[in-house]
């Protein structure tokens, strides 16, 4: 069987094998802003390069519920608790719908859904670098809400015009609610900014803790930073728009101001707005770490990953029981 991960992570030369003619006619389709169907035909590196982004979104959506359902039995009041736990669903939510956008194109391999979960438990699919990080503090539930969140706006609404129909459609309502999600954290971190001295501290704390894991959010700038890029090719193929660099800029850009306002800081002597060539100026993140923390050793990766695989085997019985196939046992 064809393994997409042994493949996907290298992107192959789009022309090798594809009929010239039908490349021609999906490139033209392609920039008169047409959407690209499941059942389409489509090159090979379009297929896989999607099925890398796509899965890799699902998956995190998944394992990114984790880190605020820790914070469900310990959230501070009755209204607190409906609204992580609300989240905590929709999170879930979006993953299957795009495990399933995911599903279509794995079928020409003979693949399933579950084979990217069982990916994931081999730790041959990544997941997003901030989901393997701690949720330390009540805090910290926030910060993901407002920040996480956000940048998640940022990076999604980026590719809502995706030239690849079901993701694009996927997108329109995730990014939907996405918008609740970030207000959510937001309405946490209002409370802990005018709160008191403690709450303050504990908020200051929580945003130096995730500043790095923020800005490693959209990636690498480019291929030298970390060894690898494909933006170049999300971009020729129009999934999505701005380059990881532009998309941490337009970060930088709303959040700074916010961040200030609130009478908080970032852990960076160096930051500061070059006006000439209007960009941030920041400290990069460390990109060794981010590599160890993408390869499942991050500060709680492996916890996650059990946890993910204790629920997998708990609810075995409910995919037996809606698709009683040998693929679902
Ligand atoms: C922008 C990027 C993340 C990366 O751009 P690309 O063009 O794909 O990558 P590029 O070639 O530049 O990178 C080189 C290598 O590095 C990898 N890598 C890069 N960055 C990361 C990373 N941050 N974490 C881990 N790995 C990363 C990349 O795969 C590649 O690996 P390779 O060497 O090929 O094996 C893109 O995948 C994207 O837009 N994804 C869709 C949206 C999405 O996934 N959203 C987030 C989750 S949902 C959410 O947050 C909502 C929520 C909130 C709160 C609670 C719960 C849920």
């Amino acid at each position: 069987m064809y393994n997409f991960v042994e493949h996907g992570g290298k992107v192959t030369e789009n022309t090798a094998n594809e009929d010239p003619i039908l490349y021609e006619q999906f490139m033209a389709r392609i920039e008169a802003g047409e959407k690209i169907e499941a059942d389409d035909w489509m090159p090979e590196e379009y297929r896989q390069t999607l099925i890398k982004l796509i899965s890799m979104h699902g998956i995190s959506e998944i394992m990114g519920a984790l880190p605020e359902k820790e914070w469900t039995p310990k959230a501070p009041t009755l209204k607190r608790k409906l609204g992580i736990m609300a989240k905590v669903q929709d999170e879930m939510g979006h993953g299957q719908l795009l495990l399933r956008v995911a599903e279509d194109l794995l079928k020409p391999y003979g693949k399933q859904r579950e084979d990217l979960m069982h990916d994931l438990l081999k730790g041959d699919l990544k997941f997003h670098n901030v989901f393997h990080m701690n949720t330390k503090t009540w805090a910290d539930a926030g910060v993901v809400g407002w920040l996480v969140d956000g940048a998640a706006i940022i990076s999604q609404t980026n590719m809502l015009d995706a030239s690849y129909g079901p993701y694009q459609r996927a997108l329109q309502r995730i990014c939907a609610e996405e918008v609740f999600h970030a207000q959510h954290g937001e309405a946490i971190i209002m409370a802990l900014a005018e709160g008191t001295e403690e709450q303050r501290n504990m908020l200051q704390e929580a945003v130096n803790r995730w500043w790095p894991a923020l800005l490693m959010f959209f990636g690498p700038g480019s291929a030298s930073t970390t060894g690898s890029s494909k933006q170049e090719v999300t971009t020729k193929y129009k999934i999505r728009k701005s380059s990881n660099e532009e998309l941490r800029q337009a970060f930088l850009d709303k959040y700074l101001p916010r961040v200030f306002s609130l009478g908080l800081t970032v852990p960076d002597d160096t930051l500061h707005y070059n006006e000439e060539e209007k960009h941030w100026v920041y400290q990069q993140p460390d990109w060794n770490e981010f590599k160890q923390i993408i390869g499942n050793n991050g500060p709680r990766s492996k916890e996650r990953l059990r946890l993910r695989e204790i629920a997998y085997e708990n609810n075995r019985w409910v995919r037996q029981a809606l698709a009683p196939s040998p693929a679902y046992s």
